[in-house]
C-alpha cells in the first residue's frame, strides 16, 4: 500500500501518541511506510512543530544508528494551570467535606478524562527526570498512578496495608498514619521492584505524610531510590510535616466542618518544580 504524506502523519502520529517516551528508529517508519529516511524525517518536522506549537508534547530527536525519536508529552504552562484550576473548581463543594478534613473524591479519582489531564500535568513536570517504576498505596492512589504512568511510560506498584497470598513473598513496614496516629502496616510483593530503581511515589490525598513518608521507607527495603513525590491535594494541617520534597496541584488551605467551608489554593507544583 502506497501511503500518502498526510496518512503517513496521521498515523506516525498515532502511533507517537500510543508509545510516550518510547525510542521509534526512524528506520520503523521507512519501513512500515516504505518510504525514503527523508521524507520520514520530513515528516516527523512537521509533527514536532505541531506537537510544540499546540503543547501536545515534544518530538525529541536522538541521532545516530541507535537514535529514533521520541514523544514526550509535555503541558505548556497555561494548560497545566487551567487542569488545576479545574481540579479546584471541582474539590471546592462544601459537600465534598469528610470528618477528620478529608474531602471526598472517589468521584474525580473515577474520571478518567480528569485523571488522564492529572496524570499529563504531573508527567509533564518529571518528563526528565528517569523513572523506573510508579508507586501507590490502595486504594484512591491507584487511579493516579496509572494516568502518570500511561503518559511516563512506566510500570505501577500498589502497595497494600494487608498480606494476601496472591501477592506472593512480601516485604512489610510499620508505619505511623500521620492523621490517625495509627501504626499501620505497608505491604508490597518482593517481585514488584528491582534495587537500584528510580521510583515515583503518589498518592491522592497527603495529609500529615505518614503515609507518603511509609512508602518512602519501603523503597529503602528494596534498595531503591526515590524520584519524587506527586500528590494530588495535600492538606494543611497543624503537625509537622514528614515529606519535605513533593509536588501537589491542590492545597486544601482551611476547612470548617461547622460552617461547612472549603478554603483551596493551588498545590506548590508551579513553585516547587512543575515547571
Ligand atoms: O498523609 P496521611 O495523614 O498519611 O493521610 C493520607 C492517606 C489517608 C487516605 O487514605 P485512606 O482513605 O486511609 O485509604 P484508601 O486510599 O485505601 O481509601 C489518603 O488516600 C492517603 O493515602
Amino acid at each position: 500500500m502506497k501511503w500518502k504524506r498526510s496518512e503517513r502523519l496521521v498515523d506516525i502520529t498515532h502511533h507517537l501518541l500510543e508509545h510516550p517516551h518510547k525510542l521509534i528508529p526512524l528506520t520503523y517508519f521507512s519501513d512500515l511506510y516504505q518510504s525514503a529516511k527523508s521524507s520520514i524525517s520530513e515528516d516527523l518536522g512537521i509533527v514536532k512543530e505541531t506537537f510544540e506549537e499546540k503543547g501536545i508534547g515534544l518530538l525529541v530527536t536522538v541521532p545516530g544508528a541507535a537514535g529514533g525519536v521520541k514523544y514526550v508529552p509535555k503541558l505548556h504552562v497555561e494548560a497545566a494551570r487551567a487542569i488545576i484550576q479545574e481540579l479546584m473548581e471541582e474539590l471546592g463543594h462544601s459537600d465534598r467535606l469528610l470528618p477528620g478534613g478529608y474531602l471526598f473524591m472517589t468521584d474525580i479519582l473515577g474520571n478518567p478524562s480528569i485523571m488522564n489531564r492529572v496524570g499529563k500535568v504531573f508527567a509533564t513536570a518529571f518528563a526528565n527526570e528517569k523513572i523506573d517504576v510508579i508507586m501507590t498505596v490502595a486504594t484512591k492512589g491507584i487511579p493516579i498512578a496509572h494516568a502518570i504512568a500511561r503518559h511516563l511510560n512506566v510500570p505501577v506498584v500498589v502497595v497494600r496495608r494487608d498480606s494476601k497470598v496472591t501477592e506472593g513473598s512480601t516485604v512489610s513496614i510499620n508505619y505511623v498514619s500521620g492523621s490517625s496516629r495509627r501504626i499501620q502496616t505497608m505491604v508490597l510483593s518482593k517481585r514488584s521492584m528491582k534495587s537500584g530503581q528510580r521510583v515515583l511515589i503518589t498518592d491522592d490525598f497527603m495529609k500529615v505524610g505518614g503515609t507518603m513518608n511509609g512508602m518512602k521507607n519501603l523503597l529503602e527495603e528494596f534498595d531503591c531510590s526515590l524520584a519524587g513525590v506527586a500528590v494530588l491535594v495535600e492538606a494543611q494541617h497543624s503537625n509537622e510535616q514528614l515529606v519535605e520534597n513533593y509536588l501537589s496541584l491542590v492545597k486544601l488551605r482551611e476547612v470548617s466542618e461547622k460552617q461547612r467551608t472549603i478554603a483551596l489554593e493551588e498545590g506548590n507544583y508551579f513553585t516547587n518544580g512543575g515547571f
